[in-house]
């Protein structure tokens, strides 16, 4: 495996301009420290509860965040810092997106045709294979080639943008919530699929809220919270004691998974983008927490082969 990772995002952050009462314009920062390492023939898991800026790292990858916003940091593709023109390139072709919301798929294409637009090799024949291999593998009947969007239920569109990213080669898919309504054997064959097309030197980043199973197929996992990476941890740790584990948050989610008696953390919740504390985002629930913890944000920093976002950790 090569050392350095394919794509690299460093200390992304992302605001949004907002236009309030009066029409006085305000900056709306909602993603403020997000790291993340993908390394060729490897699944990164993106872990982390609503709204802690798993899809917008997506869209800030793939280049289609909304106009309003503003991004700092760096997103790295093979050494080569991006900008929006070189993402527009890439996306697609060697990046590309398993979209969260099955509205993405073009209402007005029968969805056989929108699988094979992303089939690099243009015969015919070929193509057809390959969407006809897909559907067999997914259980969708030959028909449904020829049906639009509207046609189809929230199992079946699911199966069709998963198909429209596994027929093609793109070296890094980007996988955002890739199995909600999807039945189990379905399910299997996803996550199955996921780490053949990694074994064979492809990246896969799947973001999900799935924990578990991220943690059945996934090298690393990244655990974001309020817009923040707080961890990235190999997947062996979670299957250790909680110990292995650096950030007090990655510990009391630990501790809160079906298999070790969903202790649950506390009943608060991430801040909100627009009352993120000065310091650490998650200082108001930590158990190590001092003043250091408040006045500053921490840099993320690599301990026992993993990272972590946190003074304290050890
Ligand atoms: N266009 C926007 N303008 C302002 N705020 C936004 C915009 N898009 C997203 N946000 C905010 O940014 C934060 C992160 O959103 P994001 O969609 O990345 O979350 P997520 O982790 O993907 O959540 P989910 O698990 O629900 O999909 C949320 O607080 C969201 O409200
Ligand atoms: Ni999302």
């Amino acid at each position: 495996m090569s050392k350095e990772p394919i794509l690299k995002v460093k200390d992304l952050g992302i605001s949004f301009s907002q236009y309030t009462n009066g029409l006085v314009r305000r900056d709306l920062n909602v993603i403020r420290n997000l790291d993340i390492e993908l390394y060729e023939g490897e699944i990164l898991a993106v872990v982390g509860s609503s709204g802690s800026g798993k899809s917008l790292l997506a869209h800030a990858i793939l280049g289609i965040l909304p106009d309003n916003a503003c991004t700092q940091g760096d997103i790295i593709y093979k050494g080569e810092i991006l900008d929006e023109k070189r993402k527009e390139k890439l996306r697609g072709d060697e990046i590309v997106l398993i979209p969260q919301s099955v509205n993405y798929l073009d209402p007005l294409k029968k969805v056989g045709k929108q699988i094979k637009i992303s089939i690099k090799d243009k015969d015919k024949k070929t193509q057809d294979e390959i969407v006809d291999n897909l559907f067999k593998k997914y259980n969708l009947d030959k028909k449904v080639k020829n049906y639009y969007p509207f046609q189809l239920s929230g199992g079946m569109a699911r199966k069709v943008l998963l198909s429209t990213a596994l027929a093609s080669d793109s070296k890094v898919i980007i996988a955002d919530e890739p199995t909600p309504g999807l039945d189990e054997e379905s399910l299997n064959e996803v996550l199955k699929d996921f780490r053949d097309i990694a074994d064979s030197g492809r990246a896969i980043l799947m973001i999900t809220h799935d924990i578990m199973a991220a943690l059945k197929i996934a090298d690393k996992v990244a655990i974001f919270y309020a817009g923040s990476t707080l961890e990235i941890a190999n997947t062996s740790d979670f299957k250790q004691k909680e110990v292995e584990l650096r950030h007090p948050y990655t510990k009391a989610l630990y501790k809160a998974l079906p298999n070790h008696d969903f202790v649950p953390i506390d009943d608060k919740t991430q801040p909100l983008p627009n009352e993120l504390p000065k310091g650490c985002v998650f200082s108001d629930r930590c158990p190590l927490k001092d003043k250091n913890c408040e006045n500053q944000v921490p840099k993320i920093r690599e301990i026992r082969n993993g990272k972590v976002r946190c003074i304290y950790a050890t």
